[in-house]
């Protein structure tokens, strides 16, 4: 494994078959993950994510395509290629919580066939790596969240794996907590892995990844690096109004003014409802906003550049809307004319 990518995706496509027919996660995606590089997948909920991440993971096998990972096909090489790779899913399940830190690390070496004497040290190592190394004679279930979180980080590295699957690793977590872990997952590519990971948050994609790629509907919408999808949008300018009273119909209002050229979402800060437009007509449109909203009672107006996320949204909407205007287009055509085609 030199020049190898770790990662090879082309044509993949997953199809779950459900009571209405058939359902697809992943429609023909392709994109390469190269050795060392933390590579973030970001997307809606339902965009297949993680259908993704299993696949890669050989725990799912894809309808068709090919994912190759660190040089093996994904639906050949499951056993070999299992000791090789990590994996990491949210939540808590995957520890052994009667048993103390040092038992669990144990016993996921000895499934993997590590000898005593490499996996102690190792385990040692681990333990000091994610601060656990006082609490690791003492049971998992009297741990917080947070420990959990970090036995899991050493659980996926008791093996050495080369590549890392990190399936929203800091969901549910205090934000104190996430950072403990996100500054161990920037570590893991000087310890020379190749890490994957899925996230909703987009500062946490922006601090951590060398690359992103947003997926929606089972499709890739972008693909680059954070700084790139940022910079890629110098048409876009957004202004933050805050909402201090607002009319139910405020958000509508603003969308029509926009009238399809930019995004307008609102979402809640705190004590703060905030209402952010994306407009290439930037400043120029905030005296047509203000009127807008003239039976609101606004608080700061700010014009700012763009963030990660705000890039994201604009690319999520638009996608969604160049597939409705698709969908319309299509059921706009006699049924005649779609059996001839
Ligand atoms: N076992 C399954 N059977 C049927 N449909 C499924 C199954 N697993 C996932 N799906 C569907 O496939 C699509 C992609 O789901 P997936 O869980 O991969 O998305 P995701 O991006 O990880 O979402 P989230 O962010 O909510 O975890 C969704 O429409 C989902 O409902």
């Amino acid at each position: 494994m030199t020049d190898e990518m770790a990662v090879e995706v082309e044509d993949l496509r997953r199809v779950y078959r459900v009571k209405s027919g058939e359902r697809i996660a992943l429609d023909s995606i392709s994109f390469d993950v190269s050795q060392g590089e933390l590579f973030g997948i970001l997307g809606p909920n339902g965009a297949g994510k993680t259908t993704l991440v299993r696949i890669l993971s050989t725990l799912l096998h894809p309808t068709s395509g090919t994912a190759r990972v660190l040089g093996v096909d994904v639906g050949r090489g499951e056993r070999q290629l299992r000791r090789r790779i990590g994996i990491l899913f949210g939540g808590e399940r995957g520890l052994y919580t009667r048993v103390t830190a040092r038992q669990n690390l144990r016993y996921f070496a000895g499934l993997y066939g590590i000898p005593r004497k490499v996996a102690d040290p190792r385990i040692e190592e681990l333990l000091h790596h994610v601060k656990l190394d006082d609490r690791a004679d003492e049971k998992v279930e009297a741990y917080s969240r947070g420990m959990k979180q970090r036995l899991h980080l050493a659980r996926v590295l008791v093996h050495d794996p080369e590549i890392i699957f990190l399936d929203e690793p800091t969901i549910g977590l205090d934000p104190i907590v996430a950072r403990e872990v996100r500054g161990l997952i920037t570590e893991l590519p000087q310890r020379g892995k190749t890490v994957v990971l899925t996230s909703h948050y987009m500062f946490e994609a922006e601090a951590l990844c060398s690359r992103v790629m947003v997926v929606d509907s089972g499709t890739v919408v972008a693909l680059d690096t954070p700084q790139a999808l940022r910079q890629g949008h110098p048409d876009m300018a957004c202004i933050d109004v805050d909402l201090l009273e607002s009319t139910q119909d405020a958000e509508e209002r603003v969308r029509r003014l926009v009238n399809g050229e930019g995004s307008v979402s609102t979402h809640v800060e705190g004590e703060r409802q905030v209402l952010t437009v994306q407009s290439p007509r930037g400043a120029d449109l905030v005296p047509e906003l203000q009127q807008v909203l003239a039976d609101c009672r606004l608080g700061v107006v700010a014009v700012r550049e763009p963030t990660l996320e705000d890039v994201y949204v604009r690319l999520i909407s638009e996608g969604r809307r160049r597939r409705d205007t698709a969908t319309e287009a299509e059921q706009a055509i006699p049924t005649t004319e779609k059996v001839s085609r």
